[in-house]
């Protein structure tokens, strides 16, 4: 016999979890489906245990480079066991026990979409008014030749190890490769890095890569660009990929950081008359509506595969199943790489922009020439922000800045690009002295328009 719902939450990661508890604050009847944790990749493999081993590795440059302090040392034990504090020791009975109190069926069971409105979940059937599907992604692994020889490790070997390779290769160079590698670097080992682009992180403005690829040499890692992963063999106690440059590098370990895929396969989809994408994402309107009284959120939709966007998406999806829909909306959605420093990004990159057929003027600013907080922070200050304007319609289109604390105060840029805020308002705005936000004022006189 099934039981029946008025919402079904399939998968609770971030997107899921911030569904889950607004329509139960909404006086839902609803049942939460998870086959693994209650967190989601991001609580337990991700976001929590990357940037908590990257908050040291932090911390230790920020001694090194302020004047008068000295003497920071790493302790891998310590960090380690803070991070699998920080991702609950994999444990989620905290979780289940929090949704139950809050009056949801908790069901720990991989799920499957059976029909429209209707799921199976071990032996359970569940029938439901609505089903969100929030079911993440999964990462991709390239198919080299080989690759079942070596110790390849994804993220989620990557943040729960115990202890850190001695030498490793990381392939792929934009976010989850960028952060690894820093982390790793920070914490002794030798790293490799391995990008088939011609820069690091080349989906951002050429400066970010350039940026991003300066501050790591300078934390010790090798870098390759313009070389694929293209093989791989074991050699003794070695793992060796081979790159279609000719050349091979070899670790201990290798770690993958080459993308991630919408999780769809063999859940249903098409029984349920669910349309998937080229990239097997499923596909939402503006509502994040598959069709059907089916939604889908986060990481399973491919746009934008942040925490802050699925945890968006829940908001908006269960707006829509609360009966207050709003379309959502991308533009000036942050972009944080942790890295040493920040890597930050909000907007159109030039080329989109000029793609989209928007004219426009680019700023671009060394912060240590410009303002004061750089050289109160750090010696040998580092960092740059840069600007692009709309210059018809005179607002911000885009933005990317590279320093300490990025990931914070890019979303001046972030609010400025979201709300259209007029150039000329932006230049009336005051900021404290001395901070990084003094950088606006000064990247935004540089624009022509
Ligand atoms: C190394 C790394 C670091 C990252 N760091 C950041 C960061 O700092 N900031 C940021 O914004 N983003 C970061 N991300 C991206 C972020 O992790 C994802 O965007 C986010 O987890 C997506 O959330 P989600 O709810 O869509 O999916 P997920 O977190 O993947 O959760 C989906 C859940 O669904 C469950 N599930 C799947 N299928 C089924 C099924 N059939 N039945 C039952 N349950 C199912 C899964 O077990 C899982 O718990 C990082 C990613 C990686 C790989
Ligand atoms: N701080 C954050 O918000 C954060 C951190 C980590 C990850 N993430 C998210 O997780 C997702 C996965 O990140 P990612 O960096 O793995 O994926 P990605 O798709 O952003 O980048 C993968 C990179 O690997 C390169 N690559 C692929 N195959 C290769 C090969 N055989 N040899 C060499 N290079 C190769 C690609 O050219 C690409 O640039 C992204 O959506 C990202 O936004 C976010």
């Amino acid at each position: 016999m099934s039981e029946h719902f008025d919402v079904a939450v399939l998968g609770m990661g971030p997107g899921g979890e911030v569904a889950a508890s607004r329509l139960l604050a909404g006086g839902k009847k609803v049942v939460v489906l998870e086959r693994e944790l209650i967190g989601g990749e991001c609580a337990y493999w991700a976001c929590i245990p990357s940037k908590t081993v990257l908050r040291p590795a932090e911390a230790s440059t920020e001694v090194e480079r302020a004047a008068g302090i000295g003497g920071a040392e790493l302790d891998w034990e310590k960090a380690r066991e803070y991070r699998d504090y920080m991702a609950r020791n994999l444990d989620d009975s905290g979780q289940v026990d929090g949704y139950e109190g809050q009056g949801a069926t908790v069901i720990k069971a991989e799920a499957r979409l059976t029909g429209p409105g209707r799921l199976q979940a071990g032996d359970r059937e569940i029938t439901a008014d609505h089903i969100v599907t929030a079911t993440g992604s999964d990462a991709v692994t390239p198919p080299l030749d080989g690759i079942d020889q070596i110790t390849a490790w994804s993220n989620r070997e990557t943040y729960t190890a115990r202890d850190l390779p001695g030498r490793a290769v990381v392939v792929g160079g934009s976010a989850v490769g960028t952060e690894t590698a820093t982390f790793l670097a920070r914490f002794g080992v030798q790293v490799t890095l391995v990008h088939r682009g011609k820069r690091l992180m080349d989906r951002e403005d050429a400066r970010v890569g350039e940026l991003a690829h300066q501050h790591l040499v300078d934390a010790g890692v090798d870098i390759r660009l313009g070389a694929s992963a293209i093989g791989a063999r074991r050699d003794g106690a070695d793992s060796v990929i081979a790159l279609d440059d000719g050349t091979e590098v070899r670790a201990d370990v290798v770690i993958i950081g080459t993308g991630r895929k919408a999780r769809t396969e063999g859940f249903g989809f098409e029984e349920a008359g669910v349309q998937l994408g080229k990239r097997g994402e499923v596909v939402v309107d503006e509502n994040c509506s598959a069709g059907n009284n089916l939604w889908a959120i986060g990481d399973v939709t491919g746009v934008m595969p942040f925490t802050h966007v699925a945890k968006y998406q829940g908001r908006i999806a269960t707006d829509a199943i609360l009966g207050k829909p709003r379309p959502a909306t991308y533009e000036g959605i942050p972009r944080v790489v942790f890295a040493d420093p920040e890597i930050a990004a909000a907007g159109l990159t030039e080329e989109q922009a000029a793609r989209r057929g928007i004219r426009t003027s680019a700023a671009r600013l060394q912060l240590a020439s410009a303002i004061a907080r750089p050289w109160t922070y750090e010696q040998d200050p580092r960092g740059e922000l840069g600007l692009l304007a709309d210059v018809d319609r005179k607002v911000l289109v885009g933005a990317w800045a590279v320093g300490p604390h990025a990931g914070e105060w890019i979303h001046q840029a972030s609010l400025a690009i979201r709300t259209q805020i007029p150039v000329e308002t932006l230049l009336d705005q005051v900021a404290q002295f001395p901070t990084y936000h003094e950088a606006y004022h000064e990247a935004l006189e540089k624009l022509e328009i």
